[in-house]
């Protein structure tokens, strides 16, 4: 049997007030692909992350997750279904002040019922990859930007989804610690086979994806990448 694609929606349609963001998205996200989203600020990018990742409804179309249709789902089935087949990587982090870096990445694991072994086991492997053992107790507060969005990858790929978002992940990092952590959310999208669909305004954050997509005047267009072997 084919695997199910991470992500996928039909005719997708969201308006605020008179005025029509898109209509008519068809989307489909392969397995282990990334795929970026562009497109001029207010065209409607994050909108349609948040329809498509379950945020928020769409006025009407279609959205699986990982072959669940989630757009009819009322909202404890949908918070189960987001918590175990998507991450959320955000520009701004939101890691939760009062829990430590390790505690942080541990919690999806909690929702989900893990076992305490498999959770440290789990969490160290993820604090190692990322290069930031050393930081394991340190509360958000005492980390950089940087390292912030380290755990904030590490919690979103922690319980293994098969899709990632992310929002513009390095719109609040100086360029040195963006370049590094786009270069781990490619590494590690392709060492846990998890596909990724990330808005963005910046090319070199697009150019780690396999696809490029502009959203413009409620229409989606593919672009060609200039590099597809990257
Ligand atoms: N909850 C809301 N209610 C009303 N209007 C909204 C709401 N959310 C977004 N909008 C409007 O929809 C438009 C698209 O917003 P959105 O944030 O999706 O754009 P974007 O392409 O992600 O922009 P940016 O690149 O600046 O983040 C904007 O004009 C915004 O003001």
């Amino acid at each position: 049997m084919s695997e199910s694609p991470p992500l996928r929606c039909e005719k997708l349609q969201k308006a605020f007030g008179k005025r029509t963001l898109f209509s008519e998205i068809d989307l489909e996200l392969r397995p282990r692909e990334r795929l970026a989203l562009l497109g001029a600020s207010g065209s409607g990018k994050s909108t349609l992350l948040h329809c498509l990742s379950g945020v928020m409804p769409a006025d009407s179309g279609r959205v699986w997750l990982a072959g669940e249709r989630i757009d009819k789902l009322d909202s404890n089935a949908l918070a189960q279904i987001r918590r175990r087949k998507i991450g959320t990587v955000f520009q701004f982090f939101h890691l939760l002040p009062t829990l430590t870096a390790r505690e942080n990445i541990e919690l999806p694991l909690q929702l989900l019922g893990q076992a305490s072994p498999q959770r440290n086991e789990r969490v160290s492997a993820l604090l190692e990859r990322m290069g930031i053992s050393h930081r394991a107790d340190a509360f958000p507060a005492a980390l950089s930007g940087g390292e912030m969005q380290r755990v904030a990858i590490a919690r979103a790929i922690a319980h293994r989804p098969p899709v990632l978002f992310a929002d513009e992940p390095t719109g609040n990092l100086d360029s040195r610690s963006g370049e590094s952590v786009l270069q781990l959310l490619k590494e590690l999208t392709d060492e846990e086979g998890a596909a990724l669909l990330m808005v963005t305004h910046s090319d070199e954050a697009a150019s780690i994806c396999q696809r490029q997509l502009h959203l413009a005047d409620g229409v989606l267009r593919e672009t060609a990448h200039p590099d597809a072997s990257r």
